[in-house]
């Protein structure tokens, strides 16, 4: 029986994913053994600022894409908002698994409502896209900065001065957290999620074509065609995650796919937000791109861009 050698980053939420993702194929039938490496990323390593400055969403798939190349893993189970829109050579997506909640939490101390805060409230986030939305709708509010795992931003909430964070609500979710830590899910019309939000990716080998048609058995079409919309609208607006960028896609019973996408300001006094459904998910997602740029959106993400560089 072959050995499948699956590389994971070595957080609490990595591992728990990659063993998720091999029990599910497990209970699919699929005829291999599983061995899990840990690997531990550059992302893991740099906690004490902010994601934007130090390189954005490559830091915690590089090296694990750098092993797989070079055969020392097979596969890897990333999330798949922490997924570059285009991947490396040799590589690629081998299983998009069904979706779990794609909503953003608003988590307060003693339940308070985003609505209900005082002004001059902390919420914590180091998500631009988080930022920009919350202070779109409160501008007096304060964002502070906050990092590390799921577990240690709640605890953070306990014991800082925050007043509320904001989690991706399948991180708690996969992490075992009831609902009802949870104040209130943030739906598109109050905070649009990050492209990819609640989805994994299984990503391979591409001319691993044994594994390839396992891993097929395991993926949601509908899972698919939602984040290759997103990822089609991220690509296209060449977004790191130094310029706030969202984008949520559901594809419908008969097929079509409707995207709300959303480029935002940091300070989100600027926000160009669409909604663009069709039949094709890569053309919805270039759709929504062209109209937004058309609108603004690409000479904020250049200005921005810009400032950040000087
Ligand atoms: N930003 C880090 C990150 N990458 C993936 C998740 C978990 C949720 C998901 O799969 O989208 C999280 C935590 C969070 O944003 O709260």
């Amino acid at each position: 029986m072959r050995k499948i050698i699956v590389g994971s980053r070595r957080s609490k939420l990595a591992l728990t994913q990659t063993n998720w993702v091999i029990n599910q194929l497990k209970a699919l039938g699929v005829p291999y053994e599983f061995e899990v490496k840990e690997i531990v990323t550059k992302g893991d390593k740099i906690l004490d600022v902010t994601l934007s400055k130090v390189g954005g969403k490559g830091l915690f798939v590089k090296e694990i894409e750098q092993a797989m190349l070079d055969k020392e893993i097979d596969m890897a189970v990333h999330s798949m908002k922490d997924m570059p829109a285009v991947l490396p050579e040799g590589l690629t997506i081998g299983c998009i698994p069904p979706r779990e909640d794609h909503r953003d939490a608003f988590i307060s101390k003693n339940h308070i409502k985003l609505a209900d805060l005082k002004p001059g409230a902390i919420v914590g986030t180091s998500s631009l896209r988080r930022s920009a939305q919350i202070l779109a709708q409160r501008p007096d509010l304060e964002i502070k900065w906050i990092r590390g795992n799921i577990d240690t931003r709640l605890e953070k909430l306990n014991t800082e001065d925050y007043d509320a964070i904001i989690l991706a609500a399948a991180g708690l979710a996969r992490m075992g957290w009831k609902q009802d830590v949870v104040t209130e899910f943030l739906d598109d019309t109050l905070c649009v999620p990050a492209v990819g939000q609640g989805a994994l990716s299984i990503e391979c080998r591409a001319d691993d074509t044994d594994l390839l048609a396992e891993l097929a058995k395991f993926t949601c079409e509908n899972t698919k065609k939602a984040v290759e919309a997103e990822r089609s609208f991220l690509d296209e607006m060449e977004g790191g995650c130094q310029v706030p960028i969202a984008g949520l896609a559901v594809a419908k019973e008969d097929g079509e796919v409707e995207l709300t996408a959303l480029v935002a300001s940091p300070d989100g006094k600027t926000i160009y937000k669409e909604v663009v459904a069709g039949m094709n998910p890569l053309a919805v997602g270039q759709d929504a791109a062209k109209l937004i740029s058309e609108k603004g959106g690409k000479q904020l993400i250049d200005s921005v861009k810009k400032e950040l560089n000087q």
